[in-house]
This record gives C-alpha cells, sequence and structure tokens, in this order.
C-alpha cells in the first residue's frame, strides 16, 4: 500500500493551534468565538456532519448555536434567521449546511451571509477574493486539501495538477488556491475526453467527483501524489456503511502518497472551519468584509 497521509493527526494538530488562539483572545479579555450552523431538514449524512461540527467546536473552545429548522422552511424565513446572525455580535461564523432543499435557492442564501462571517467561503465577495487572490475567508475542504499537500510537497511550482471535479465548493476553489502556487492545472469534469490519460501525465491528483473509484492504479504515474475528496455511502451486507473515496486506493503501490477515505480529507474540513472561525472573530469589528 502507498504511503498513507494521515489527515486525522493533521487535524489534531490544526486543532491544537486554533485551541490555543481561542484561549489567547479569552485571556485578553475578548469573548469566545461564536459559530452558527444552520441545518434545514433531516438528511442523515448533513446530519451526522453537524454533529460532528458541534463536537469539534467544544473541543477547541468555540461556541456553537445550533439552528436545525424543518424541510418545509420557507426561504424568507431561512433569509430572516441569516439577517439575525449578521447582526449579532456573538455569532462570528455562520455555516449553512448543503444542500438545501429543492425550495430554497441556494445562492440567495449564501449571498445573503455577511462575507466577513462567512466561514465556508461560499459568498461571491469571497469567491472573487480567493479568485483574484485578495484575502479573504477560503472553503474548508480546499484548504485543507492544500494542508494536506503541504505535508508531502515542499513546493508546487510548475507541477502538473489534475483536478477531478469542477464544483463551486470543491474542484473550482481548489483549482484557484494551485494556481496562486504557480501549479499547472488541469480541471475536469464529467465530459472530460481521456481523463486516464490526462490523469496519468499529472505530479498531483486530486479527486473530487463523488464517483467510487474512478481513479484506477493504471491512471497513476509512478510516485504521483493522490488527495481524495469523494465520500460516498456504500450499504455493507450486515446493515451497517462503508464510506468509499473515488480512489482506488489498493491500486496503489506505486504512488508516493495518498489520502484515505476516512482518515483523510473530511477531518481537514472540520479543523479548517474551526480555524476559519477564529479568523472571522480575530477581524471582526475591524471592518475587515472577510479580508485577511
Ligand atoms: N471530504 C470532505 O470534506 C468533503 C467531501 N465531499 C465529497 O466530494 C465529492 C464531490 O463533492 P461536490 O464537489 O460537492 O460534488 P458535485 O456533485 O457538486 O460535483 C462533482 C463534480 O465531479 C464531476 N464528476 C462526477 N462524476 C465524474 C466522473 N465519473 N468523471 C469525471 N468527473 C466527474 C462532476 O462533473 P460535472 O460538473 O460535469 O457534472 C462535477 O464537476 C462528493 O463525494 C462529496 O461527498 C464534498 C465536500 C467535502
Ligand atoms: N455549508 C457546508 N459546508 C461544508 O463544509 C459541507 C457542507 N455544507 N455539506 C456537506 C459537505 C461534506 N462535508 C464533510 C465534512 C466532514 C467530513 C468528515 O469528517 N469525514 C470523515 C468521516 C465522517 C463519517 O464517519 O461520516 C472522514 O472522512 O474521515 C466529511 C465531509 C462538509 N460539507
Amino acid at each position: 500500500m502507498a504511503n498513507l497521509i494521515d489527515g486525522r493527526a493533521l487535524a489534531r494538530s490544526l486543532d491544537e493551534e486554533t485551541r490555543a488562539g481561542v484561549a489567547e483572545r479569552i485571556a485578553a479579555g475578548h469573548e469566545a468565538p461564536g459559530l452558527a450552523v444552520v441545518l434545514v431538514g433531516s438528511d442523515p449524512a448533513s446530519e451526522v456532519y453537524v454533529s460532528h461540527k458541534i463536537r469539534a467546536c467544544a473541543r477547541v473552545g468555540i461556541v456553537s448555536y445550533e439552528h436545525r429548522l424543518p424541510e418545509s422552511t420557507s426561504q424568507d424565513a431561512l433569509l430572516t434567521l441569516i439577517a439575525r446572525l449578521n447582526v449579532d455580535p456573538t455569532v462570528h461564523g455562520i455555516l449553512v449546511q448543503v444542500p438545501l432543499p429543492p425550495h430554497i435557492e441556494a445562492g440567495v442564501i449564501l449571498g445573503a451571509i455577511d462575507p466577513a462571517k462567512d466561514v465556508d467561503g461560499f459568498h461571491p465577495v469571497n469567491v472573487g477574493r480567493l479568485s483574484t487572490g485578495t484575502g479573504g475567508l477560503v472553503p474548508c475542504t480546499p484548504l485543507g486539501v492544500m494542508k494536506l499537500l503541504d505535508t508531502v510537497i515542499d513546493d508546487l511550482t510548475g507541477m502538473n495538477v489534475v483536478v477531478i471535479g469542477k464544483s463551486n465548493i470543491v474542484g473550482k476553489p481548489i483549482a484557484m488556491l494551485l494556481l496562486e502556487r504557480e501549479a499547472t492545472v488541469t480541471v475536469t469534469h464529467i465530459e472530460t475526453r481521456g481523463l486516464p490519460e490526462i490523469a496519468r501525465r499529472a505530479d498531483v491528483i486530486i479527486a473530487a467527483a463523488g464517483a467510487p473509484r474512478l481513479v484506477r492504479g493504471f491512471w497513476v504515474k509512478q510516485g504521483a501524489v493522490l488527495i481524495d475528496v469523494g465520500i460516498t455511502r456504500a450499504a455493507r451486507e450486515d446493515g451497517g456503511e462503508n464510506l468509499v473515496g473515488d480512489i482506488a486506493i489498493d491500486e496503489m503501490e506505486h504512488a508516493k502518497a495518498v489520502t484515505p477515505v476516512p482518515g483523510g480529507v473530511g477531518p481537514m474540513t472540520i479543523a479548517c472551519l474551526l480555524a476559519n472561525t477564529l479568523k472571522a472573530a480575530r477581524n471582526a469589528g475591524k471592518g475587515q468584509d472577510g479580508r485577511d
């Protein structure tokens, strides 16, 4: 098996930094950073993620405010809640779990969050800042992917990186962060022709398609670094479920390093959410509008 990158261990060390930063702020007389987590409906996977996020906040001293709303919640009612959280001085970060129910327009909701409290980095102002390299809050999963890469690659300059998936919340922001590091980035998707050949040229492959075991051993050149963002839930015969990534990890003996699922990108996503919440609290009241 290829060398595994331990996302849980890296998340623990980032959490330790966040915990120390929170403690320092409190010692200096500030209130604890606060994160509002909004969940509409009761999708089981979303419930699991939200409960992980709430527990993670407690571990580092961030106060969490959970808002669980019924599936039938109207778009207007959700906008009213966001308007209230935007002006609440105890709330430094706001996260609205996606996907939202079909009668709610995600773009309208995400665009209504104060960019300075947008710890997911999904607001168009933060998206614009990321794509122009002008600071702002950066989406958690892409941030986690970069920190994982930094543990195995010193300098991405000129490297061929293939990103599989072009979603607004994962693929595109990862591509932006990689360009900022002077990597040569190829963003691929469902309509891409000859993906195995494109992948074989890559020094780094970032798989964020949600297609189980899409990336096979013969797609990967010797010594490549592989980051697996995909998570698919597969039912087991005993009634439980397995999490399956986008990378056929048992075929990757020839890779330099690979992140497992679970235990790779997932824990880093949550650690980066906490780090972003601390950052938002530090910037609060400075009129920073989500800037660094
Ligand atoms: N570990 C973590 O912290 C997180 C994990 N995830 C997981 O990452 C995966 C991606 O999430 P997200 O970006 O939100 O998903 P989306 O479904 O929004 O996007 C998937 C992207 O992958 C592309 N794609 C799908 N199948 C293939 C394929 N067979 N070959 C090439 N490209 C393909 C799609 O192409 P097209 O655009 O052409 O349709 C699309 O661009 C999911 O499994 C999700 O559960 C997501 C967020 C956080
Ligand atoms: N507004 C918003 N922001 C998000 O960041 C967001 C979202 N909506 N919707 C859904 C996706 C998905 N996501 C994950 C978070 C943690 C794990 C995670 O902790 N995974 C563990 C396993 C968890 C388990 O056991 O199910 C792991 O991979 O080791 C995975 C995925 C955040 N997302």
